[in-house]
C-alpha cells in the first residue's frame, strides 16, 4: 500500500496473509480474505505457481509472531478456469482456497461479508485496501498491515481516455487513482467497502501500473467480487 498508514491492530479480522514455503521458511506474498471459515478468495494470478501454501489469520506484523495468529495449510486451490495468467486485463483474476481445517472466530479473526451477486457500486463510494504489499513503488514490502482511503472511481471514468481505457473491464472495479494505491504484494487482498454502514469486500486486488504502483489517472484495479458470487457459491456449495 502506498500512502495510507499503518492499520489498528486486528481491524481488518477477515484479511489474511498467503505465503508460501521455500527452504525452511515461509514468505508472504499475497493478501486474501477469509469468507467462510475454510475458504479464503484470493487472486488467481497470486496462485499460478504450485507452491506449497500456508494462510496466516489474525496477523498484524508478519514479521514477527504477536500470538493472535492462526496458520492453515491449503488443501485445495480452485483457480477460475477462464483466468489466463498472460493476460490480467481479460479479468477472471480470482480464486479460492480450501483450507484443510476451519478457523477458528474470535476478535482477531473474522469472516468478511460479501456483496449481493451484480451489485455495483457508485462513483466515490468510500473504500479502504488494505495489505502488507510495498509501501512505494519499487519499495519493500510493509511489516505492520497497511490501510488507504481509495474511493470507487466508475467505470465510465475509468475506461476513459487517459485512465485505463479498454484495459478495464466491467467485471472489476476501479478505486483510487490519486498518490494512493494498492502495490506488490497487495494482490489478492481486499477492497472494503462501507455500504450502509457495513463493510462489504467489493473487490480483489488485482493490477496497478506497470509503470507505477500510484501512477496518475491509473487507479488500483481489483476483481469485482459481485461477478463471482455464483461461481464461489458453485465451489463453496
Ligand atoms: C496492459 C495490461 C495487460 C497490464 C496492466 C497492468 C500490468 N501491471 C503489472 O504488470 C504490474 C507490475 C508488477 C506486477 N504488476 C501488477 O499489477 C500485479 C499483477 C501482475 C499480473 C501480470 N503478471 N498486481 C499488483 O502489483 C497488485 F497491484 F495487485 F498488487 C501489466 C499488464
Amino acid at each position: 500500500v502506498v500512502g495510507g498508514e499503518v492499520a489498528r491492530p486486528n481491524s481488518w479480522p477477515w484479511q489474511i496473509s498467503l505465503q508460501y514455503k521455500s527452504g525452511s521458511n515461509y514468505y508472504h506474498t499475497c493478501g486474501g480474505t477469509l469468507i467462510r471459515r475454510g475458504w479464503v478468495m484470493t487472486a488467481a494470478h497470486c496462485v499460478d505457481r504450485s507452491r506449497t501454501w500456508r494462510v496466516v489469520l489474525g496477523d498484524h506484523n508478519i514479521n514477527s509472531h504477536e500470538g493472535r495468529e492462526q496458520y492453515m495449510s491449503v488443501s485445495r486451490v480452485y483457480i477460475h478456469p477462464n483466468w489466463n495468467s498472460n493476460n490480467v486485463a481479460g479479468g477472471w483474476d480470482i480464486a479460492l482456497l480450501r483450507l484443510s481445517s476451519d478457523a477458528s472466530l474470535n476478535n482477531y479473526v473474522q469472516l468478511g461479508a460479501l456483496p449481493p451477486s451484480g451489485q455495483v457500486l457508485p462513483h466515490n463510494n468510500p473504500c479502504y485496501i488494505t495489505g502488507w504489499g510495498r509501501t512505494q513503488t519499487g519499495g519493500q514490502l510493509s511489516s505492520q498491515l497497511k490501510q488507504a482511503s481509495l474511493p470507487v472511481v466508475d467505470y465510465r471514468t475509468c475506461t476513459s481516455y487517459g485512465w485505463w481505457g479498454s484495459t478495464v473491464k466491467d467485471s472489476m472495479v476501479c478505486a483510487g487513482g490519486g498518490s494512493e494505491s494498492g502495490c506488490q504484494g497487495d494482490s489478492g487482498g481486499p477492497l472494503n467497502c462501507s455500504v450502509n454502514g457495513q463493510w462489504v469486500v467489493h473487490g480483489v486486488t488485482s493490477f496497478v501500473s506497470s509503470s507505477g504502483c500510484n501512477a496518475y489517472r491509473k487507479p488500483t484495479v481489483f476483481t469485482r467480487v459481485s461477478a463471482y458470487i455464483s461461481w464461489m457459491n458453485g465451489i463453496m456449495g
